[in-house]
Formats: structure tokens, sequence, C-alpha cells
């Protein structure tokens, strides 16, 4: 049986749970982010996070989002310390976002949205792949990054030039020599909580780790987002935008922050 979803009104977040009924579980994502909620915890370690350019393989469009994918078979890329323990490896970054720069973002601060945010997906290493690990309510943590109007990152650009090449679902390419610590803002204070894979299948397995800076992003950057395709090449085409899951009840979990 297919569990074809996505992002319209008639197959987006509203209707995700009829298929993976765990869209109503006790720790979904995202969430709200209320700072005066989020609890400073001095035991909280400092994020460490370690990228080799080299392990960056290939971009696709997978027709919900684009993603970088990165090679994973040692431990050249990895995420240690900060709210997990052990060492996660980077899969993967994509980014979600809005078709008008007043929404995008899948975690909120206080309410507010932003256009864009970018996920960095990270698989412990005490599991021996990824599909093993997604499966563990340990098994991953997602690096959260808010992407906010202002000046041109040009940071971002090497990104959004390859969009070109994969303008439709399915479509890859290579790209490599990429340091993600680049997309970074300058400081990694943080938001942590568990929660959930936010597309299907939505998994309860991640630690968020939610970076309370943004970086920036201009508005013909956004444009480039937005000139992506849901749909394969031949399909009428659909506008990648709005690929985002609205925020999530918070059931009794607790938020807490690695800063004052
Ligand atoms: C790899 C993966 C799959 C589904 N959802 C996510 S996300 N948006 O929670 O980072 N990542
Ligand atoms: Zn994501």
């Amino acid at each position: 049986m297919s569990h074809a979803w996505g992002y319209g009104s008639n197959d987006g977040p509203e209707k995700w749970a009829a298929s993976f009924p765990i869209a109503n579980g006790a720790r979904q994502s995202p969430i709200d982010i209320v700072p005066t909620q989020a609890q400073n915890d001095p035991s909280l370690k400092q994020l460490k996070l370690k990228y080799d350019p080299a392990s960056a393989k290939g971009i696709l469009n997978n027709g919900h989002s684009f993603q970088v994918d990165f090679t994973d078979d040692n431990n050249s890329s990895t995420l240690a310390g900060g709210p997990v323990t052990g060492i996660y490896r980077l899969r993967q970054f994509h980014f979600h976002w809005g078709s008008s720069d007043d929404k995008g973002s899948e975690h909120t601060v206080a309410g507010t949205k932003f256009p864009c945010e970018l996920h960095l997906v990270h698989w412990n290493t005490k599991y021996p792949n990824f599909g093993e690990a997604a499966s563990k309510p340990d098994g991953l943590a997602v690096v959260g990054v808010f992407l906010k109007i202002g000046p041109a990152n040009p940071r971002l650009q090497k990104v959004l030039d390859a969009l070109d090449d994969i303008k439709s679902k399915g479509r890859q390419t290579t790209f490599t020599n990429f340091d993600p610590k680049t997309l970074l803002p300058a400081s990694l204070d943080f938001w942590t909580y568990e929660g959930s894979l936010t597309t299907p299948p939505l998994l309860e397995s991640v630690t968020w780790i939610v970076l309370k800076d943004p970086i920036s992003v201009s508005p013909a950057q956004m444009a480039k987002f937005r000139s992506l395709l849901f749909t394969s090449e031949g399909e009428a085409p659909s506008c990648m935008v709005d690929n985002f899951r609205p925020p999530q009840p918070l059931k009794g979990r607790k938020v807490r922050a690695s800063f004052k």
C-alpha cells in the first residue's frame, strides 16, 4: 500500500496520521520553543561538531526537499557532546521553507516563524547504520538552524547554485568538497528536547538540538529555494514551497537551554 505523503491539502501534515499513526505520538516534532519556559541546564556539554568537507557526496531532489548526502561509513563527519552520549555520524542535511518570507521554518520561537530552517541529520554509532538507528529512541540527533532574511549569505551560494541541476524530483548530481560547518552561526548556543522526524515515518528517535542564533539568507536566495519542484520531469509542475510541518503538542516535554 502506498504511503504517499506531501504538503498539499490532500496529503499534507493534517492527513499523515492516517498512514503514520505515530503522528499523534507523545514526542512529535517540530515544537514551538518558548525561551522563557526553557531551563538552563549547566550539565549540558559543549556541542562538538567535526565535519570533513571530503565526506560530502551528492545533492538530491527527493520530492519533499533537497538533501546533501555524506559518506557515513567512517567517523570523518561527526557530532558529539551537547545533550548526547557517544558519537553520531552526519548522514545528510536538508532544508524546509515557505512560499513567502513570513513562514517556512518547522520549529518556531515564541510563535515566531522563520522563512527557512536547516536540518543536519546524524545517527548514533552505537547502532550499525542509519536505518537501525532511526528506529531507536536515542538513534538520531538533528541540529536545526534558523535562516532569517538579511544580507545574502555567501556560504549558502554553492548549495543554491547546485539547485539548477536538481530542479525536479529524482534529479541528483555530485556535490563534493563542502564543509557544512560554514552554514552554522558563530554561537553554538542551543535548545534541546526529545522529539521525532518531522516528515513520515515521523519516528520518535530524534534528540533535537536547535541553535538559538540564525544565519542570514536574502530574498533572492529564498527565491532559489522556491525554484525547485515537488514533481518529476513530465508531470504538471508544482513548486517546492511550504514543505514544513507545523509545531506539535509538547505533551509534558521539557526544553533545556545550553545558555543563560
Ligand atoms: C532524514 C530525515 C527523514 C525525515 N525527517 C527528517 S527531519 N526533517 O526530522 O530532519 N530527517
Ligand atoms: Zn528536516
